[in-house]
């Protein structure tokens, strides 16, 4: 990778809502980089803060929403926020394109698919109908949908959940974006299934080389997919890591309580099952290390302070007694 700058740099991400009394932190301190050609997965359990991290990359929050002073995104090393509107609407969609979990949320439900693929298409590239009509037949190919002339004239009810979901990523891909931003793009798919479109995702990234930011609370489909992983909990990223290190020896008890979590039949992880408790509020927020209370190995520092960053070879964890540590710190 040698000096080239990340596709996606974040730092000092910074995140707070309109709450009652004024304003409530959602996201604290976080920075990471996506670089070009990787698959970047972010994990947690939920109400982490990995979709309002994700959304931030997208400035898709609503009205009231505010960013911290030092907060950064820098994207194609430009400072996305500080763009106008209007600009990002433009990098939206066309350089950054997203694809969430439930496909019918994004299809418009009275449009056939023809329409909805060819939509970002006419918008961002100087392309006419019948170029963007070969384009969106061609896009359906390439995620694997057979006989596309006929779903291209088709509505989204008309299809299965599986397919629906190929459209998503074969509009999300339309305009050729350099980043890709998957929300649980496969949590409400059938196991099988998430098997097929998570192969379709990957085989998109090695042919086209777009950078993947993948939401997921799912280790199995991390392992599957990613190069690095970034943990969240409580709006902060405790650990991160190559795919390869954090699986063989996670630093952060909580990522290691995550690889001990047994899914739930409906394959949601929203508990885990080695430890108790829940992630606490943004509104209940304890001082010190966020995770202090469910963490069998807290001691007094842990309570009292957040802890620094400690780095090593290719993960690196904010713990205050990260786990292992007599083999990986000197
Ligand atoms: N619009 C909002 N206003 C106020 N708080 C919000 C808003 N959106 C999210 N939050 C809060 O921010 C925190 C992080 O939420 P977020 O949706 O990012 O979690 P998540 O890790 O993506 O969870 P999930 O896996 O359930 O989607 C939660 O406490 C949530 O309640």
């Amino acid at each position: 990778m040698g000096e080239q700058r990340p596709l996606l740099e974040v730092s000092h991400l910074q995140v707070s809502f309109p709450a009652d009394a004024g304003h409530i932190s959602v996201i604290h301190d976080v920075s990471f980089h996506v670089n070009k050609g990787e698959i970047v997965a972010l994990v947690g359990e939920s109400g982490s803060g990995k979709s309002v991290t994700a959304l931030s990359v997208m400035r898709l929050h609503g009205a009231g929403i505010r960013y911290g002073a030092d907060s950064s995104i820098r994207f194609h090393e430009q400072e996305l926020l500080d763009l106008p509107n209007k600009v990002m609407q433009d990098i939206r969609g066309n350089q950054i394109s997203m694809i969430f979990q439930d496909p019918m949320v994004s299809l418009n439900p009275v449009h056939k698919i023809k329409k909805q693929i060819m939509e970002p298409i006419l918008l961002h590239q100087k392309k006419s109908k019948q170029e963007a009509l070969g384009a969106a037949k061609q896009l359906l190919e390439q995620v694997g949908i057979s006989d596309p002339e006929k779903r291209l004239d088709e509505y989204p009810h008309q299809l299965s959940g599986g397919m629906r979901q190929r459209v998503m990523i074969a509009m999300a891909l339309a305009c050729k974006p350099s980043l890709l931003i998957a929300d649980e793009p496969t949590t409400a798919l059938d196991v099988t299934i998430q098997a097929q479109v998570l192969q379709i995702m990957k085989q998109q990234q090695e042919q086209t080389g777009v950078s993947i930011l993948l939401i997921t609370h799912d280790l199995g489909v991390v392992a599957e997919m990613a190069d690095r992983v970034l943990v969240m909990y409580a709006g902060r990223i405790v650990e991160e890591g190559d795919v390869a290190a954090i699986f063989e020896r996670p630093l952060h008890p909580y990522t290691r309580a995550l690889l001990q979590s047994v899914p739930k039949l409906d394959g949601k992880n929203e508990r885990l099952a080695s430890i108790p408790g829940t992630v606490p509020s943004p509104f209940d927020l304890p001082q010190g290390c966020p995770f202090h209370a469910r963490c069998f190995y807290a001691t007094d520092p842990c309570k009292a302070e957040f802890p620094a960053i400690s780095k090593h070879t290719n993960q690196s964890a904010a713990c205050w007694n990260p786990l292992n540590r007599e083999e990986s710190y000197v």
